[in-house]
């Protein structure tokens, strides 16, 4: 007789718990790669020659081709089609492709005049040909690090979904921010020993890593896909997921809530990961800071969101509010830039900037520990792939001009400081321009976040409401 099967690996915590550690894991990783360069800035400045407005487009590079070629778009729609575990390895693969790229662009052999020097410094010639390689790289290196954070996030619904979904994701993204703790500890300490080159080789290894962890991953998706199939032909699974259709994305685009929710998250974030990228110059200028002084003193802003995001998850989990906290999040948020921009020379001390670093890890936890558990409440499971894809691509509009912005912004409310720098004089940024741009993107997010949760009153999402079905 062939035993029945009635539980799956989801019902195990032991096998529920591995399954995310795994996919955590590449996204921590991952997460250290992105921010490889960004306390290197004043180092790429004299070493590679990239100004502000240069370092910040080679930033901004990261969505390109998600925005303008629609690839997140179609990341979430391969996702729906071929399944997390598939789309975790395409990811993966990504994501070390465009990363060696970008460690070639950088690398010493290219910049003495290596493979392709001549023909990428003969055009576009105010933009250094290693910055031109390391944007190609690092926007194929996003393709796979954005279409990663989809399928991580439709992988957690998938193990998590009833259960404790707000704790796994926030668990998630405490270990992805504990990544970008790592790598500003690390990355100026590698620099100082073997140069930018170093720094971004080793991230570049250990992405290799992550894409080992997520073949990893790979069979556990498989075993729990075979266990739901036998409890299906069994008869034992009610809820027969339906087949993905393009014409389900119309559902996605004509949701009022969902396109408020993708607002607000393209405004909160982009006040916060391009911020990242500028972090480190700001306090250097602000408190005549060493780059590994600052680096190690804004360390301490993934710390703090990466300690509260996994309790904030389980409160939404037990307790709800998760639209609450949209608005508390984002009011601490202008708080925060407020204090960076306007606070005067001589009352900006050590322990002011400390103290606003850490309150903004505390924006930094609120918003994402309910943002991103309060999308399945509004659409189905079987667009849910796309749906966050569309929100990921939406908000990587914003990702990549942001720092295109706040590089010229930098740039033209200091008018010849570029210059005095590559002419070697000890002079510093004025940063309260760029300042009050981040906290303009919070007083925008606030706004919808009071418009959430007024939609959420009307029309019953349960935003508001526990995840944990008891
Ligand atoms: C940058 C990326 N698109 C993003 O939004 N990352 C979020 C995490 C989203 C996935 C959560 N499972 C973040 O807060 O890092």
């Amino acid at each position: 007789m062939v035993e029945k099967i009635h539980t799956t690996l989801r019902d195990s915590s032991v096998a529920r718990w591995t399954a995310l550690i795994l996919l955590a894991s590449t996204m921590f990783v991952a997460y250290m790669f992105i921010d490889v360069l960004a306390p290197l800035s004043t180092m790429l400045e004299t070493s590679l020659k990239w100004t502000p407005d240069t370092f910040g487009a080679v930033a901004g590079s990261e969505y390109f081709l998600n925005v303008f070629a629609f690839f997140l778009i179609f990341a979430g729609i391969i996702l729906d089609r071929i399944g997390v575990r598939r789309a975790a390895l395409v990811s993966g693969f990504l994501m070390v492709i465009g990363a060696s790229i970008k460690l070639y662009g950088i690398s010493d052999y290219f910049n003495a005049g290596g493979f392709g020097y001549d023909f990428f410094n003969s055009f576009w010639t105010g933009f250094p040909g290693s910055a031109k390689v390391a944007c190609i790289g690092f926007a194929i290196f996003g393709c796979g690090v954005e279409m990663a954070g989809v399928t991580v996030s439709k992988g957690i619904v998938k193990w998590f979904a009833g259960k404790e979904l707000a704790l796994a994701m926030g668990l998630e993204m405490a270990i992805a921010r504990l990544g970008v703790f790592a790598v500003f500890r690390l990355s100026p300490f590698l620099a100082e020993k073997g140069g930018v080159t170093l720094s971004v080789g080793v991230g570049t290894l250990l992405l290799l890593i992550g894409l080992l962890t997520f073949g990893v991953y790979f069979f556990f998706d498989k075993k729990l896909d075979a266990q739901t199939e036998a409890l299906r032909a069994a008869g034992d699974e009610t809820s027969q997921e339906e087949e993905f259709r393009i014409s389900d994305l119309k559902t996605i685009f004509t949701s009022k809530t969902f396109m408020v929710v993708a607002g607000l998250c393209v405004l909160f974030y982009s006040a916060i990961f391009p911020f990242q990228k500028f972090a480190t110059g700001m306090l250097e200028s602000r408190l005549g800071m060493t780059t590994s002084e600052a680096s190690s003193l804004f360390s301490y802003f993934p710390i703090g969101a990466m300690i509260l995001t996994p309790l904030l998850g389980w409160f939404i989990d037990n307790k709800g509010k998760a639209a609450s906290m949209l608005m508390l999040g984002s009011l601490l948020m202008i708080v925060c830039h407020l204090i960076f921009a306007l606070t005067p020379t001589e009352s900006f001390t050590f322990a002011i900037a400390l103290t606003a670093i850490i309150v903004l890890g505390v924006s930094f936890s609120l918003v994402p520990a309910s943002l991103w558990p309060s999308v399945p409440k509004l659409v189905d499971n079987k667009v849910l792939g796309s749906a966050y894809s569309i929100i990921f691509w939406i908000q990587n509009i914003g990702l990549m001009l942001t720092p295109i912005l706040i590089g010229w912004a930098l740039k033209s409310s200091n008018p010849g400081i570029a210059e005095q720098i590559a002419a070697g004089e000890a002079v510093k940024y004025n940063y309260t321009v760029p300042m009050l741009i981040f906290a303009g993107f919070g007083v925008a997010a606030l706004l919808l976040a009071f418009y959430l949760k007024a939609l959420d009153k009307k029309k019953g999402f349960g935003l508001e409401l526990p995840n944990i079905v008891k």
